[in-house]
């Protein structure tokens, strides 16, 4: 009998963005954004592929906008669309914009715990190709995970986090992140961030919190869930602030259970959810679908 090595699964391939850029503006709203951004595009002679945009008030509150454009020497015109941009929208306007090269993957270091679902789902899905991201690194506060992610070629720091002072800890974390990374993902990080660390990373951190927020903030979700007779359990990825739990939440979603569930069970349902919405979350931040608005996200997926 004869044994054929199938060939591997090609993973998916994402939509192609070589000399494709995101532009993201947003700030004051008023009459005459959009004709002043297509007059910058179009003087590049750059090629519109998307454009998502929303005002939280039409009589003037706040703006929103996503452009996805295409140029073939895109990298050269970059600098000289951002130098018409800044003289564009700099005067009469009250905006930021941020110009991206979407072929150029945002570098992420992932924090995680001993719970090793989310980490592995989000390894498993750059490994597919699903993911635009490089990751530079894994730093996890426990030892359990190190072989498993070393499998997939990727650093993996041990750096031991226990008791209330983080100084130590938070240090060395520094010492591996600063300038390295684009953004972070705690992939259930058990251990709460200081706001100095938060300051000084400099950088946007995504948690994932396994329960339906505003619910249950906090340790042990769902063991609380449970005794409160929940019909639902839920994830939520937000942007990370000092105030546990409470930063801008990016996406959410829940899966219904009963009260014959254990917590057990709820643990086991809620990590689907868990791994759906941080990847999604880190998804949509990689591609720069994301804009922090004071407490809120504005997401253009
Ligand atoms: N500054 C912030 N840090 C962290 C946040 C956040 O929103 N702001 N999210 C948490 C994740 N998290 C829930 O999603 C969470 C993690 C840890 C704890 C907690 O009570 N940790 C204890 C130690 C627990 C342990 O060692 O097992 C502690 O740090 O003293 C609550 C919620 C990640 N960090």
């Amino acid at each position: 009998m004869t044994i054929t090595q199938e060939a591997p699964l090609q993973a998916p391939s994402r939509t192609p963005t070589h000399n494709q850029a995101s532009l993201i503006v947003h700030g004051r709203d008023r009459t005459g954004i959009v004709a002043a951004v297509g007059s910058v595009l179009s003087k590049h002679e750059a090629n519109i592929v998307s454009l998502d945009q929303y005002s939280d008030n039409p009589h003037g509150g706040a703006f929103f906008q996503r452009t996805v454009f295409g140029l073939d020497n895109l990298k050269a015109a970059l600098p000289h669309i951002d130098d018409d941009l800044k003289a564009r929208l700099g005067t009469g306007f009250e905006l930021e914009f941020r110009l991206r090269d979407l072929s150029i993957p945002h570098r992420v270091a992932i924090f995680a715990s001993k719970a090793d679902h989310c980490l592995l789902d989000l390894l498993w899905r750059h490994r597919r190709g699903e993911l635009p991201i490089t990751v530079a690194m894994v730093i996890s506060n426990h030892p359990d995970t190190a072989g498993e992610v070393r499998a997939f070629g990727i650093p993996f720091f041990h750096v031991p986090s226990a008791g209330p002072d983080k100084s130590a800890a938070e240090a060395q974390h520094l010492a591996l992140l600063k300038g390295n990374v684009d953004f972070i993902v705690l992939a259930r990080y058990m251990q709460i961030l200081s706001g100095g660390f938060i300051a000084e990373v400099g950088v946007p951190i995504i948690n994932i919190h396994h329960s339906f927020l505003p619910a249950f903030i906090g340790a042990g979700p769902y063991a609380r869930a449970k005794e409160r007779g929940v019909k639902l359990v839920g994830a939520t990825a937000h942007y990370v602030t000092e105030d546990l739990d409470e930063g801008p939440i990016i996406e959410q979603d829940v899966v219904r259970v009963s009260h014959a569930h254990t917590v057990a069970d709820l643990r086991r349902r809620g990590a689907d959810v868990e791994r759906d919405v941080l990847s999604r979350a880190v998804l949509w931040h990689s591609e720069d679908r994301v804009i922090r608005h004071e407490n809120h996200t504005i997401v253009f997926a």
